[in-house]
């Protein structure tokens, strides 16, 4: 039987990917084996705007609402997240109980109803995660960062409790019940 040489490769590769993304997927996937000389370049995550969003606006808005992340397009000074299509912007709001965050929702749903605007969230005891996008034209647009804002306003209002220091993906709800119940916040009487 003829056997084939041992060869050894060595090479560079350079892998784009988005910042996190090995980390989100981190309890489905184990982390790929990086030799030491690959190169880890992160790419700037580019929001996907609504084709009414005037681009210069979008940008000096969605800076302001954005987490700081080197994969954000700029330094954000807010809490928000891109979400996986980049169509939208997410994230987790905590309350004291289910009453305030029942309340909270309340309140958004009130104005959704204002302004017609509708969206992707999930709720678990005291926690919701709020998903703004588009859908016609869809992407990001004015209409999500209206929202967006009046939710964060509204959160400050009914005393909001620091959340995961995490992203919490896209309303997924198994994963946000899993945030919940490891982080010790469902609703289970303590000690028990
Ligand atoms: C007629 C009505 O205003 C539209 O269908 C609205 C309803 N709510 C909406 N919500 C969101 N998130 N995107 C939309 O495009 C949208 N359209």
């Amino acid at each position: 039987m003829r056997t084939l040489p041992n060869i050894i490769i060595i090479t560079t590769i350079t892998i784009t990917t988005p910042l996190n993304y090995w980390n989100r997927l981190s309890t489905k996937i184990t982390r790929p084996l990086l030799l030491p000389n690959t190169k880890i370049r992160r790419m700037a995550t580019k929001p996907v705007l609504a084709s009414t969003y005037d681009a210069s606006q979008a940008s000096s808005d969605i800076v302001s609402l954005l987490k700081h992340s080197s994969s954000s397009p700029s330094p954000g000074t807010g809490k928000w997240n891109m979400s996986s299509t980049n169509q939208g912007i997410e994230r987790t709001f905590k309350f004291k109980g289910f009453k305030k965050c029942w309340e909270f929702m309340n309140v958004v749903a009130a104005e959704c109803v204002v302004q017609k605007h509708h969206p992707e969230w999930s709720n678990v005891y005291n926690t919701t995660h709020i998903c703004w996008t588009t859908h016609s034209p869809p992407g990001l647009s004015e209409k999500d960062v209206l929202m967006a804002r009046f939710c964060d306003e509204k959160a400050r209002e009914l005393g909001e409790v620091q959340g995961p220091d995490e992203d919490v993906k896209g309303g997924k709800l198994r994963e946000l019940v899993d945030v919940v119940v490891e982080g010790g916040d469902c609703c289970v009487p303590k000690g028990k």
